[in-house]
């Protein structure tokens, strides 16, 4: 078993004590970063030693690297990988209920058993928990709370919904197999995971191994909407009129102007945009009652 680790954690005596504690029971090679690029060149390595288990030390960040990485190869090459959770919010591991202890979370990848799992791609680029757009890209402390929210299941506030009135929408249609929609939308987000930002439910019901990506959005409403749009938020459903919710295998995001996005917490300015799932991409560990599995 490999353990790449992001530099920044390699000096936390826990991740050197749990490594130290989980060699009695089996060897851990373990290999760092120093900077952005080296998770490639550090997957290749192992690669060509012919390791069979990975494990990735770090934040959400660190974990897209590697799976950017593993994509670069074909299916069969892609070894079982394993997270060691190791960033401020660890929003994919805590919404696997991944263990956030290293010991445990060390001992999960040695034993835990590998289930095959969708990623999610935006053009050329990998996710594998969410791809937030449009306001969700830059959640900030100053985002309004409904922003951030607006689909955590009553985490909004009226008031925050009010002020969403005052945002410029972005003008866009999205393709998808059933059809085109032609949308001004304030905030969305494809979900391969369920939450991002902190812990911020987006897609409370996604499923890992679905073989769809979640897409949900909010788009720009008028005071005189506002019943409705809470009414929609309550209660969620595909027809709605501001709410979306759609599960697709893609969609295609057309504009004129390029919507900010976020992949795992890295930035993607481009139109358009086409988000694809491919199912089943990887082989993840997880834990037996992980939430985020459907099969
Ligand atoms: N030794 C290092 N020191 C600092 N940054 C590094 C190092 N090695 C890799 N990186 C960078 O760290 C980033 C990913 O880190 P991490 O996964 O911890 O991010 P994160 O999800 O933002 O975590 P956090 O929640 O702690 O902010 C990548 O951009 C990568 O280029």
């Amino acid at each position: 078993m490999r353990l790449i680790l992001n530099g920044k954690k390699a000096d936390l005596p826990e991740v050197r004590n749990a490594v130290t504690a989980q060699r009695d029971q089996g060897p851990i090679e373990v290999r760092v970063t120093w900077e952005g690029g080296d998770m490639a060149r550090l997957v290749s390595e192992a690669l060509n030693e012919g390791c069979t288990r990975l494990v990735v030390g770090g934040g959400d960040g660190s974990v897209n690297e590697m799976v950017s990485a593993l994509m670069t190869y074909p299916r069969e090459q892609r070894p079982p990988l394993a997270i060691l959770p190791l960033g401020t919010a660890n929003d994919f591991a805590a919404a696997c209920a991944l263990p956030l202890d290293p010991d445990e979370a060390l001992a999960l990848a040695r034993e835990g058993r590998p289930r095959p799992v969708d990623v999610g791609s935006a053009n050329e680029r990998f996710f594998l928990n969410v791809a937030s757009g449009g306001f969700g890209a830059r959640v900030t402390a100053t985002t309004p709370e409904a922003l951030k929210n607006f689909l955590g299941g009553g985490a909004y506030t009226l008031n925050g919904l009010l002020q969403a009135l005052s945002f410029e929408p972005y003008q866009g249609r999205l393709l998808t197999p059933e059809g085109s929609l032609e949308n001004r939308i304030l905030v969305g987000a494809v979900c391969n995971g369920r939450q991002a930002g902190g812990g911020q439910p987006l897609a409370p019901n996604a499923l890992l191994d679905d073989g769809l990506l979640d897409f949900v959005g909010l788009s720009a409403f008028g005071p005189q909407d506002l019943p409705q749009v809470l009414s929609e938020l309550e209660s969620p459903a595909p027809d709605n009129e501001f709410v979306i919710w759609m599960r697709l295998p893609w969609a295609e995001y057309q504009a004129e102007d390029p919507m900010p996005m976020n992949l795992d917490g890295e930035p993607l300015e481009a139109v358009p945009i086409r988000f694809q799932c491919h199912p089943g991409a990887l082989d993840l560990i997880l834990p037996q009652a992980c939430p985020c599995l459907g099969g």
